[in-house]
């Protein structure tokens, strides 16, 4: 707050005139009207914004309205606010980096002169980049996607195209999906989409709603543009200019297509890609395979704490934050998100990570060496783009030069590992080092930078053409050199003639107000006083000294600087020149990007394994359909790096048919939800190529992770906590298969105790029986162990695969003091620890004590209490065993209630249709439970 009041004190002053008011009001009138486009005007020392934006500026960021003011009078009058250069750098990152709701747009002009100079989306950044990360490291690269969906009889088709501006990288799939987009959320996940692309007015229609539901979810921005824009007619040969090679291939890819093309076509004229020729020849198209990453939705990603959010209280709360350890400028970061997003499903390729990891981590000293080097490399991928894009200066060619003398150090430090991978690193990086850096790639553009640009002035902060590159430079700086010599005789002479020692006390100054100056202190001044008076011309008197000049003094000054400027003239189409010739060498410079930011990565995962105070390992790696999923001595990565916790580490075995489905119970904060979660973040960091924190590790690769943990931020959109949990469970029992690893905690906790049971069984038995894929499932319903007990399909216990864990917890029998141990147990927890948890809270005892009387009177698990007989009969009646008959009737009841609460098409009906649904379902339900005792028991 204070800091607000601060920043609003500090607010520019709005200078207007009546005139430029009057000029700018009448401006403003003519903008079209546009709700997303937040537009800033750049009044030189500061900005304005007008209008709705200045109230959402007002709000959002100074938290107050009282910074509005006026503009013009009576009925025309404008609200108005404006924004120091700060905030606006501040306010361009929140909406283009953090929110996914508005654009930005920047004029320049005055009077009623104003053109939009820049314009960005939080998927195209356009010429915002360079002010965003002028001081910052881009660390993710947008992605806008375009959809092209059609519904069939099977389910919605979607075609989907995506550009990554920064990669330069163009994509195309399509793929069936069904009632819930799982395939699209997994695929704007994996892609890191920003923003996205949709045909107006489908939007207005409710098929469509679920597909905006999963855009919404993933917190990507949706764009509607006109239907005709989703045009694949004149793609191939668009494509063809801005591909780099030959038109044939990409002729083919898209042939392959229906939707996806006009998807793509949509990206094209969006992003406006062949308006700007320095794309032709630099883009390159593929095609994006849903089947070759692990799936992950954006309930996984948050259930795993994948990436950052600005909630984090430390670096380490994410899995991105724990793994970043690159050291390169931006391109580690980047490519370190991109592959958090698509973990690999090749066993192949990630024991080839794997290996190259443990190379690094075995041989310590390669490691740091290598880093070295690493930490002096820019951002190679984003100077290259600049070059392509005409927008670079000799600073960024200076920039490429120095990352590229480091190539050759990089080289022959992996050429002294020796180690059992060598050879991988031979073929994988050295190799390709050598092949770009020989006579005709890398050495010629070294060659061609030392020859042209002046490095011995970059001590002094310049970036200059060398004199001798050309003849006319080199005439200039030979007239430069006389004139310094002059000057400097001049200064031998003035020091002589005040009698003053030159430099100690006669100094000579060059600066941009006067140009060259004597300057002596203010003590000396008096010593000298006549002779200034009477041959010099004293120009200025202050703290740090009295400056003066003579005409000689003046006169050979103006000659240098007008030799300077014609020098900077004249090197200026040369600066051009030598940028261009640079700009030839992008595909050298991105062969580069892509092996320094891998190792970049890699290194970073070794590094992590190997400084973790206990250290991570390596996981053995088997195909989908075989082995099991073993965490011997697991931990959770973040949790055990938060420096409060003294981290359990716990064994976890899914072993097909014996232990493939875990119910895990135990006592509130008893650790349930980070044991299962662990789980789900070693698999993911196994199948990104990291080692993983445990002492062993196999690991049966998965295709994808659901997880369905806590309610999240739905009551914010207006959807109940049962409905949201519903609706993501729906979309698990859809979209998940025998390959998929499901995490699921404390389902059933929206609504009333018996609904969440029965459905939480009916759950459980549907992943055990139709989808088959291991699963943790974390309950506070005891009663559901009881599934462990139940038989297979084909009648044998063991086949069923289920197993109870419960997380221990120590009750003191003295004190009734609770301890929890984080330990996870075989077998259910016989004990509920709800109210020693309270305590262990600190409530009040009054409070506890009567929760603890209450509780009594309804369960027996209180080891001390005396339980009135009727319903300690009560009590065993839940407890009591079922005909098996009963039971085999009742699941299938169950789960035919199930099966047909899960086509109920959630998304397109309104909550009291929801529930007159429901209600019926529930009244059959109990209709059919009459014969049956086991089914009564839910009621
Ligand atoms: N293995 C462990 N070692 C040390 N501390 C742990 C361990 N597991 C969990 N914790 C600590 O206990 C806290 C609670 O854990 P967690 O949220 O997993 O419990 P829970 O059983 O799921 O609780 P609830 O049922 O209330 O959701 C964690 O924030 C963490 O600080």
């Amino acid at each position: 707050m204070n800091e607000n009041l601060e920043e609003q004190s500090k607010l520019p002053e709005l200078k207007l005139d009546a005139k430029q008011a009057q000029g700018f009001l009448s401006f403003f009138k003519t903008l079209p009207k546009d709700p997303r486009a937040v537009r800033l005007f750049d009044r030189r020392d500061y900005y304005t914004a007008h209008g709705d934006d200045a109230t959402f500026i007002a709000k959002t960021y100074y938290h107050t309205t009282t910074a509005l003011r006026q503009l013009g009078n009576g009925a025309d009058a404008l609200s108005s606010i404006s924004v120091s250069r700060n905030m606006f750098e501040t306010i361009a990152r929140d909406i283009l980096l953090e929110r996914m709701d508005r654009t930005l747009e920047l004029y320049e002009g005055s009077g009623s002169n104003w053109r939009l100079v820049k314009s960005g989306t939080p998927g195209n950044l356009g010429s915002f980049e360079d002010i965003l990360f002028a001081n910052n490291e881009m660390q993710d690269s947008p992605v806008i996607a375009a959809l092209a969906p059609n519904f069939g009889q099977n389910g919605c088709e979607v075609g989907l195209g995506y550009v990554d501006i920064t990669k330069r990288v163009l994509g195309l799939t399509e793929f069936l999906d069904d009632s819930h987009f799982t395939n699209l959320e997994s695929a704007l996940v994996a892609l890191g989409c920003r923003e996205c692309l949709v045909p107006a007015e489908t939007g207005k229609s409710s098929e469509y709603r679920p597909m905006f539901d999963a855009i919404s979810r993933c917190g990507v921005m949706v764009t509607e543009r006109k239907k005709t824009e989703f045009k694949g007619r004149d793609l191939v040969q668009d494509l063809g200019r801005l591909v780099k090679g030959s038109v044939e291939p990409v002729r083919d890819l898209v042939s392959g297509f229906e939707c996806a093309s006009g998807a793509l076509g949509c990206i094209l004229s969006y992003a406006e890609l062949l308006a700007d020729e320095s794309n032709y020849g630099n883009y390159t198209v593929k095609q994006y395979s849903l089947s070759s990453y692990m799936r992950l939705d954006s309930a996984a990603m948050r259930a795993l704490n994948v990436m950052e959010s600005k909630s984090d209280a430390n670096k380490n709360f994410s899995l991105f934050g724990l793994m970043n350890r690159t050291c390169t400028a931006g391109m580690g970061k980047r490519l370190l998100h991109m592959w958090l997003k698509q973990p690999l499903l090749d066993v192949e390729e990630i024991n080839c990570r794997l290996d190259l990891v443990q190379s690094f981590v075995e041989d310590a000293a390669l490691r740091q060496d290598l880093r070295q080097h690493l930490k002096r490399i820019s951002d190679i991928e984003r100077l290259t783009h600049n070059l392509e894009r005409k927008r670079a200066s000799l600073v960024h060619v200076v920039k490429l030069y120095q990352s590229s003398i480091r190539v050759p150090y990089i080289k022959s430090v992996l050429e002294r590992h020796d180690g059992q991978f060598a050879t991988l690193i031979r073929e994988r990086y050295i190799d390709s080092l050598e092949k770009w850096s020989d006579d005709n790639h890398l050495n010629k553009f070294i060659g061609l930078v030392e020859t042209s640009v002046d490095l011995d002035q970059l001590e002094n902060g310049e970036y200059m053409i060398s004199s001798a590159y050309d003849p006319n430079l080199s005439a200039l700086k030979d007239e430069q050199e006389t004139l310094e010599r002059q000057i400097h005789n001049l200064h031998k002479q003035t020091a002589n003639d005040l009698d003053l020692p030159i430099d100690k006390s006669l100094k000579l100054d060059k600066e941009t107000q006067f140009g060259h100056v004597f300057r002596i202190t203010k003590k000396e001044e008096p010593k000298v006083r006549k002779q200034l008076n009477s041959h010099y011309i004293v120009l200025e008197t202050r703290k740090d000294g009295v400056k003066f000049t003579n005409t000689k003094l003046k006169k050979l000054g103006d000659q240098f600087h007008k030799i300077v400027e014609e020098y900077k003239s004249c090197q200026k189409e040369l600066v051009a020149r030598v940028v261009q010739t640079a700009a030839s060498f992008s595909e050298v410079f991105e062969g580069i990007a892509g092996v320094l930011s891998e190792l970049d990565v890699l290194l970073s995962f070794a590094d992590l394994a190997a400084s973790c105070p206990t250290p991570y390992t390596r996981p053995n790696i088997s195909p989908p359909d075989t082995g099991d999923i073993i965490l011997e001595g697991c931990r959770h990565p973040c949790v055990e790096a938060q420096d409060w916790v003294n981290f359990i580490p716990n064994d976890c075995r899914l072993v097909r048919g014996e232990s493939w489905f875990q119910i895990i119970t135990g006592p509130n904060m008893g650790g349930k939800s980070t044991y299962i979660r662990q789980v789900g973040v070693n698999v993911l960091m196994a199948q990104v190529g990291s080692f993983v924190p445990c002492d062993n590790a196999t690991i049966s690769i998965r295709d994808c992770i659901f997880a369905r943990v806590g309610a999240g931020d739905c009551q914010l959109r207006g959807v109940s906590t049962f409905m949201q949990e519903m609706l993501e469970t729906a979309s698990i029992l859809k979209g998940a298969t025998d390959r998929s690893l499901i995490i699921i905690d404390e389902l059933g906790r929206g609504t009333s105790t018996y609904d969440g049971f029965g459905l939480a069984w009916a759950i459980c038995e549907h992943i055990v029986e139709e989808i088959k894929a291991p699963t943790l499932f974390a309950t506070h319903f005891h009663e559901l162990t009881a599934l462990a007990n139940k038989n297979g399909n084909n009648g044998h216990k063991q086949n069923a695969g289920i197993a109870n864990f419960h997380v221990f917890a120590h009750i003191d029998p003295s004190n009734r003091k609770l301890t929890m141990l984080y330990k996870v147990q075989p077998g259910a927890c016989d004990q509920s620890f709800g109210i020693h948890v309270a305590e262990f809270a600190n409530f009040p005892p009054s409070v506890v004590a009567l929760a603890r009387e209450k509780a009594s009177e309804l369960e027996d698990f209180s080891p001390i209490a005396i339980i009135p007989n009727d319903i300690k009969e009560a009590a065993s009646k839940r407890k009591r065993e079922f005909d098996p008959h009963d039971v085999s009737r009742g699941t299938a009841r169950a789960r035919q209630f199930l099966q047909d609460f899960s086509q109920l098409p959630l998304d397109k009906m309104d909550p009291s249709e929801v529930r007159q649904q429901l209600s019926k379902m529930k009244t059959d339900l109990e209709r059919d439970a009459v014969d049956s005792h086991w089914l009564q028991q839910f009621f």
